[in-house]
C-alpha cells in the first residue's frame, strides 16, 4: 500500500512532453468544465469549482494538496469565499502536458459521488 505521503519521483519517469493542439482538443472533450486559457508560456487548463461555503472551499483545497504532491505538480489555485479556480500547466515542458489532464481527472474525482 502506498503511504498518502509518498511523492511522485519524476526523475524515475520518461521524461514528459508538451501536448499537441490536437491532443489538448481531445483532452478537453474528455474532462468536464475545464478550458484552455493563456497562451505561449501562460497556457494553463482552467476550472472553477462552486461551493456552499468557504469551509467546503478549504476542504477541496486541502484534498487537491494532497493530489498535487502525489503527483509532484502543483495548481495555480485563486481561492475565494464559495468557489476556487484551479489551474493547471507544466512548467517543466512550458505547456501542457498528461500529467495536467491527469491531475483535473484527480481533482474531479474528488467530487465525484460516492
Ligand atoms: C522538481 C519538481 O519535481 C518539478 O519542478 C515539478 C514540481 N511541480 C510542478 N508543478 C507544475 N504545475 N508544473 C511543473 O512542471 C512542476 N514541476
Amino acid at each position: 500500500m502506498t503511504s498518502m505521503l509518498a511523492i511522485k519521483d519524476w526523475k524515475t519517469s520518461p521524461p514528459r512532453r508538451a501536448l499537441s493542439a490536437t491532443e489538448i482538443v481531445s483532452a478537453l472533450a474528455r474532462l468536464d468544465g475545464w478550458k484552455l486559457t493563456g497562451d505561449g508560456a501562460d497556457v494553463a487548463i482552467e476550472k472553477t469549482y462552486a461551493f456552499a461555503n468557504y469551509f467546503e472551499t478549504i476542504a477541496f483545497v486541502n484534498a487537491l494538496a494532497m493530489v498535487a504532491h502525489r503527483f509532484d505538480h502543483h495548481p495555480d489555485l485563486s481561492v475565494h469565499y464559495n468557489r476556487c479556480v484551479v489551474r493547471f500547466a507544466t512548467h517543466d515542458v512550458g505547456g501542457l502536458s498528461a500529467t495536467d489532464v491527469d491531475c483535473a481527472t484527480q481533482a474531479d474525482a474528488l467530487l465525484a459521488a460516492a
